[in-house]
């Protein structure tokens, strides 16, 4: 074993060797949580530079965020040094339109494509709707939404099944039609046509795809689990079943994607797929205290469709985890913020190793107010917020049409900011007029006296306009970086000077998010050159005569390459500052760890979510399995505190709601919390019942537990009912299986015994039976 080897090797244990050192052909890493399977991934692919001498350019290492494929980059460069920049290192979105961008003539775009989110999607199905006479007939939203569905399932608008008598069916599918062709006249994709349109090109043309087989002979993919089918298919594509070096790791049991069209059989079936893949399993957790992996397999072992696989760990127990019962969300703030304090005091533990969780964004504002109360700095892990800002999308808007006029989505939302005097009834008859003419908005502003019924104030306004933006344009194409466009960009439009103007302190701020913007483009151009000069100081192994090995984006000019960028920025991907607490989204929070984590929001109905508890059989529902998986995610990102926390009364979404503890606390053994079976928040608890009606709050009945309410000072009283007996005048007794709501006036599902059945009646003409 050389030096190279026995650095590359020496810290891992034996199944994880035996994955970096396989030979080659499909490889499947499946194992739970912290086991080491990233470690893998990177170990694997430095090993194979290294030591097997692979060409960098030959490896394809594909992950979910662009935060985790940075992260990545960086355990690859302490590794592998400069030899780390010709790898492919990115999430399936960007390296498909990377791909897609030297591919894109053969798609019907050009190189300079825009990439659209879902605020420009959705204008464009209104717009496709509209044309189509079909604005009554369903929301735009859920055409997207079925839309979005079609495309991660890899299916275009002619691949699209419908039954037939399917009404439903066939206008989605004719809208999607529309939508694509209103797309590609603007020379725009969205996110799922990233993937969708380089597996259908690669289908239809074979040579194209050989290429990038010729190139990639080693693709690598952390969290296997939740790629759906697009992307597998894409997978499939690159290294083809069944002796490709496709190496996949990832956990059945963190899926949560689904929602997103994630599929978990993708991973149970790989062995399948890829006859003859080597299976290796990891069994050794390196991350959590052993009271944290034990309660996480007790909340988890409740799913019933799943690979049982219990991890060991030869780390200490380490203390209990600790239940944090409040009154309401403002009380959950301030403790979490207490505890941020004092485990930083006294448990030295940094604010950088510390996390907070909750599961919908909606209840990130209450924390973050606790968090600033109490002087705790944090980060709030959602990066598209600052790329979200009406101010900045307005210059992205500006910026998109400087390289592509073609984008009407871009246009439409500019063409009166800052306001220019052109009014609605001059859109409108612009894109009336577009419309007939099948032409883009951009080209019929270059004549727009030939619009019909504009006056010559409403013409002279839309030539200025349309002289703006050939000025923009013609700059841009002789431009060669990104902040000097975006700083021209700025000067013509007067989007600074407007806001400036305005004076009010919002404004103000809105035009510093502007410079900020232009701040973000020179850090981009900057880490551009410094890329390029490593690039060129390097030197280049003989590249075989028939492979492109150039960087995938070498050719894309700056300004894209910028724009490209901040499209593609995910909900995960906001850099946790130095010394600062992180708040995310549970979805977020993949493949992360931290010393102490905080999950918030215990309670059925915020999590499990609320969509979960609906339907005949909650437990085992599909979208309860995968709100356990998601729980599973949460503790598994612990490494040695975890506090989890509830409270009795919350506001969220504007209403107030007295949800019962979360049933994945009643899985967790009671001593891992450090607390005896009396003490948890269990049921019997009290029902939704105002105090002065005390039909349940009566001796028999069930009351409020004492230790959940330890906390409160409210009287009245609401809590877990179900599985309660209950009189009925009319129907008898039975048992509550559900409620809706809460007070005299919530609705309770009751399974009456007898042919009576399940009913639902309002809870003030229930009895305790
Ligand atoms: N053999 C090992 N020896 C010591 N530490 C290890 C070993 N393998 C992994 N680790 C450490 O354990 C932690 C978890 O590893 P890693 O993040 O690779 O796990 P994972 O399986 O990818 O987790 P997740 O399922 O959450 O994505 C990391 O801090 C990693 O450095
Ligand atoms: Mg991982």
């Amino acid at each position: 074993m050389n030096a190279h080897e026995s650095a590359l090797l020496e810290d891992l244990n034996p199944p994880q060797r035996e994955a970096v050192l396989h030979i080659g052909g499909p490889l499947l890493v499946l194992s739970g949580a912290g086991s080491g399977k990233t470690r893998v991934i990177t170990r694997r692919v430095a090993y194979l530079v290294k030591v097997h001498e692979v060409f960098p350019w030959r490896i394809l290492a594909v992950t979910f965020t662009n935060k985790a494929a940075r992260e990545m980059r960086e355990r690859l460069v302490q590794l592998l040094g400069r030899q780390a920049n010709d790898l492919v290192v990115s999430t399936f979105h960007s390296a498909a339109a990377m791909i897609l961008r030297r591919e894109a003539e053969h798609v019907g775009l050009t190189r300079s494509f825009v990439i659209y989110d879902d605020g420009d999607q959705l204008n464009v199905v209104k717009r496709a709707m509209r044309e189509a006479g079909l604005e009554q007939s369903m929301q735009p939203r859920d055409i997207l939404s079925r839309i979005d569905q079609e495309k991660n399932a890899a299916r275009l608008p002619e691949d699209m099944e419908v039954e037939p008598g399917d009404e439903r069916g066939m206008l989605v599918r004719k809208v999607y039609h529309a939508y694509q062709e209103r797309l590609r006249a603007a020379n725009a994709v969205d996110f799922g046509d990233l993937l969708l349109l380089l597996v259908s090109l690669f289908r239809k043309r074979p040579e194209v795809l050989e290429n990038y087989r010729r190139r990639f002979h080693h693709v690598l993919v952390d969290e296997f689990q939740d790629t759906n089918p697009v992307q597998y298919a894409l997978l499939k594509q690159l290294a083809p079943p069944p002796s490709a070096n496709l190496v996949v790791v990832g956990d059945d049991d963190q899926s949560i994607y689904r929602w997103r069209g994630a599929d978990v059989d993708n991973i149970l079936n790989f062995p399948r797929q890829y006859p003859g893949a080597k299976v290796v399993k990891l069994e050794q957790n390196y991350r959590s205290d052993r009271n944290i992996l034990d309660a996480a397999y007790e909340v988890i072992r409740k799913n019933t469709r799943r690979m049982d696989k219990k991890l060991w760990s030869d780390r200490p127990a380490g203390q209990t985890l600790q239940l944090m019962l409040n009154r309401d969300e403002r009380m959950e703030a301030q403790e979490v913020a207490r505890q941020i304090l004092a485990l930083q005091r006294e448990g030295f533990i940094k604010f950088s190793s510390m996390a907070v969780f909750y599961r919908v964004n909606a209840q990130s504002r209450v924390l973050e107010e606790g968090l600033r109360l109490a002087r705790v700095p944090y980060t709030l892990v959602s990066g598209r917020s600052f790329y979200d800002r009406a101010e900045v999308r307005d210059a992205s808007a500006y910026l998109r049409l400087m390289v592509n006029p073609r984008s009407d989505a871009d246009l439409l939302r500019i063409i009166n900011t800052p306001a220019r005097g052109i009014g609605d009834t001059t859109v409108e008859r612009l894109t009336d007029h577009a419309n007939t003419q099948a032409k883009s908005l951009f080209e019929v502003l270059s004549e727009p006296e030939r619009v019909p019924a504009l006056n010559s104030t409403a013409v002279k306004r839309l030539r200025t306009f349309h002289g703006l933006l050939k000025t923009l344009h013609d700059f841009a194409q002789g431009t060669t970086d990104a902040a000097s466009a975006v700083d021209e960009m700025l000067r013509e439009t007067k989007l600074v000077e407007t806001l400036v103007a305005e004076g009010s302190d919002e404004s103000n701020t809105r035009a510093e998010n502007l410079r900020e913007f232009l701040g973000a483009a020179q850090e981009f151009d900057l880490n551009r050159a410094a890329a390029a000069v490593a690039a060129a100081s390097q030197p280049r192994e003989e590249v075989p005569p028939e492979v492109d090995a150039a960087p995938l984006s070498a050719d894309t000019p700056p300004l894209q390459a910028f724009l490209e960028q901040i499209s593609l920025v995910g909900d995960a991907d906001a850099e946790v500052g130095e010394g600062r607490v992180a708040l995310m989204t549970l979805h977020a929070a993949k493949g992360l760890e931290f010393d102490a984590v905080f999950l918030t929001g215990l309670e059925d109905g915020v999590f499990p979510h609320s969509r979960a508890l609906k339907g005949e059989d909650p437990d085992n529902g599909e979208e309860m399995a995968e709100e356990r998986r998601l729980c599973y995610v949460g503790f598994t990102r612990a490494r040695k505190r975890l506090f989890v926390s509830l409270a009795q009364c919350r506001s969220l979404f504007g209403e107030l709601r007295y949800n019962p503890p979360s049933r994945f606390l009643r899985d967790v053994p009671p001593a891992l919390f450090g607390i005896s079976e009396q003490d948890v928040p269990e049921p019997p608890r009290a029902v939704a019942t105002p105090p002065r009606k005390r039909t349940w709050d009566d001796d028999d009945g069930p009351r409020i537990d004492r230790s959940y309410s330890q906390t409160s000072d409210m009287d009245s009283v609401s809590g877990d009912v179900r599985g309660m007996r209950v009189r009925h005048e009319q129907f008898g007794v039975g048992r509550i299986v559900a409620t809706d709501g809460t007070g005299p006036n919530a609705k309770v599902t009751v399974e009456f015994g007898g042919a009576v059945g399940l009913k639902r009646v309002i809870a003030r003409f229930l009895m305790p039976g």
